[in-house]
């Protein structure tokens, strides 16, 4: 009964929900009644408060749409409905035999733990019956760590994710997929992840690769006849990063290879991590079945950063090269330099560089002189007529209707996200902007930016809509 009820609220859950949320959030739980009180077992205190503070107002809901009066109570907990300590083949470190297939969908008792004890194990794995590695560094950056990396809307799934693996590496998602435009933080999330795996245990393999160098190293392993034991160093890493795997494409034996190795780790449920700059079914010229397997963990996207999200970074970048930056100057910065954090880097340490050059005081216009050429370059880019034409194309909509008076909902919903871009993406002012449409009222424009931000915060589709857009339009 408690099961059927607890279904019908997966799937409406399942229907209502972006599917990455679903499966990192609501899949992992399971259900247990005790008199009228229907309680979710969370595998860790981490996902208990964010189901506590994200879903569970919705899943009361649902349980009363579902069962009416007599609803049970909800309440949450920290465990798991099979106590006893089995299910997780790492913990049998005598038994050489392949453990079943990861699978990102089937949560054991202890995957979540976060003693450490499942990487313990991990760590011994490697050492049975296998040639420890003598050659693979582990290439990790020591000042990538999660500590320094900002969190903001923009990427906090991915961030959540990564410290999920670093808590459980090998279990709990296996392989992270971790894919978004250049310069967003994927490669430093990734290696945050293998900083923390080995903080927690000095022993264990962690190696970060790029893919290119990833073929590289095979081709040389193949001229150089030792190609085996290149298999095998790799087969024996406890945990692999491999950064930009869209340049494996085209490389046909690069990716045989890399196929065998993905299934030998996964299988001993050791970790995969992996980066791409598009969504792994997007990628052209690799295999089919590796794209799917790409996918068989979890594949969380890192969107460009929110104003707040960027004037953090600056911030905490800033701070970090014990600069004292005004905040108005980081706010300008961040105001200016939309679409990567890269830019954002490298746009402050110009200013740094200046400062320290000339001496004078870090104003807005001192500013806006050490970047005077990015600055341009960006304003370039996005203009109004621009975000005009790629809304109306995105939509399937005249370029004239981005003017006219039409009030039809297929045409003024496209044309409140343009105005709303308009405002997001450019330095233009309202009236500017109502001028470029139609030569409507400032406060129309006004109007259709908090109506975009609310509707984005309501509908899935309109956020991922924007968020599209902005990528198209800032790459
Ligand atoms: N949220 C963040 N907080 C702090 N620093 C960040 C954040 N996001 C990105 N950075 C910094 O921005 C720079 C670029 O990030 P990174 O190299 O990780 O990007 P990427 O997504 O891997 O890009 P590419 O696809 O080009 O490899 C790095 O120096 C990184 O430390």
């Amino acid at each position: 009964m408690a099961d059927n009820l607890w279904q019908a609220c997966l799937d409406a859950l399942q229907r209502e929900l972006p599917s990455q949320q679903y499966n990192m959030w609501v899949r992992p739980l399971q259900v247990q009644t005790v008199n009228n009180d229907l309680i979710l077992l969370a595998p860790n205190r981490f996902v208990l408060d964010w189901v506590r503070d994200k879903y569970a107002d919705r899943i009361n809901e649902l349980l009363i749409e579902f069962a009416g009066q007599n609803h049970p109570t909800l309440k949450m907990e920290v465990g798991s409905k099979s106590a006893a300590p089995i299910a997780n083949p790492k913990l049998e470190l005598g038994n050489k035999t392949a453990p079943a297939q990861n699978n990102h969908h089937s949560y054991s008792s202890n995957q979540f733990s976060n003693q450490g004890l499942n990487f313990a194990s991990a760590g011994n794995v490697s050492k049975i019956g296998q040639t420890p590695p003598t050659n693979l560094k582990s290439n990790l950056r020591e000042n990538y760590t999660f500590d320094n990396f900002v969190e903001g809307k923009s990427n906090q799934l991915a961030r959540a994710a990564a410290t999920q693996v670093a808590d459980n590496p090998g279990t709990a998602f296996n392989p992270l997929f971790l894919y978004g435009s250049t310069g967003l933080g994927k490669t430093h999330l990734m290696h945050a992840v293998g900083n923390e795996i080995r903080m927690r245990n000095p022993d264990a393999k962690v190696v970060y690769m790029h893919s290119e160098r990833f073929v590289q190293d095979m081709v040389k392993a193949i001229q150089t006849n030792s190609i085996e034991e290149w298999k095998r160093h790799y087969r024996s890493v406890d945990a692999l990063l491999i950064d930009d795997i869209q340049f494996f494409a085209g490389k046909e034996r690069s990716q045989e290879e890399f196929f065998h190795t993905f299934n030998a780790l996964l299988e001993g449920n050791h970790q995969v991590i992996l980066t791409s700059d598009r969504y792994p079914k997007e990628i052209e010229g690799v295999e089919e079945r590796l794209k799917s397997r790409f996918g068989w963990g979890l594949t969380i996207i890192i969107e460009p950063p929110e104003l707040e999200t960027r004037v953090a970074i600056l911030m905490k970048k800033a701070q970090e090269s014990n600069f004292d930056l005004p905040h108005e100057v980081a706010f300008f910065i961040a105001k200016r330099l939309r679409s990567n954090v890269r830019d954002l880097e490298g746009a402050l340490n110009r200013v740094i560089a200046n400062a320290n050059f000339t001496g004078k005081a870090v104003t807005i216009d001192f500013a806006k002189d050490a970047l005077r050429d990015m600055l341009a370059l960006q304003e370039k880019l996005v203009t109004i007529d621009n975000i005009q034409k790629t809304v109306a194309e995105y939509y399937k909509i005249k370029l004239a209707d981005m003017s006219s008076k039409s009030r039809s909902r297929s045409v003024a919903r496209p044309r409140q996200i343009a105005m709303a871009l308009a405002k997001e993406l450019t330095n233009h002012s309202l009236p500017e902007i109502g001028a470029a449409f139609g030569g409507r009222d400032h406060t129309t424009v006004l109007h259709a930016c908090r109506k975009v931000v609310e509707l984005r915060e309501k509908n899935h589709d309109i956020k991922e809509d924007f968020s599209n857009l902005v990528r198209t339009l800032s790459s």
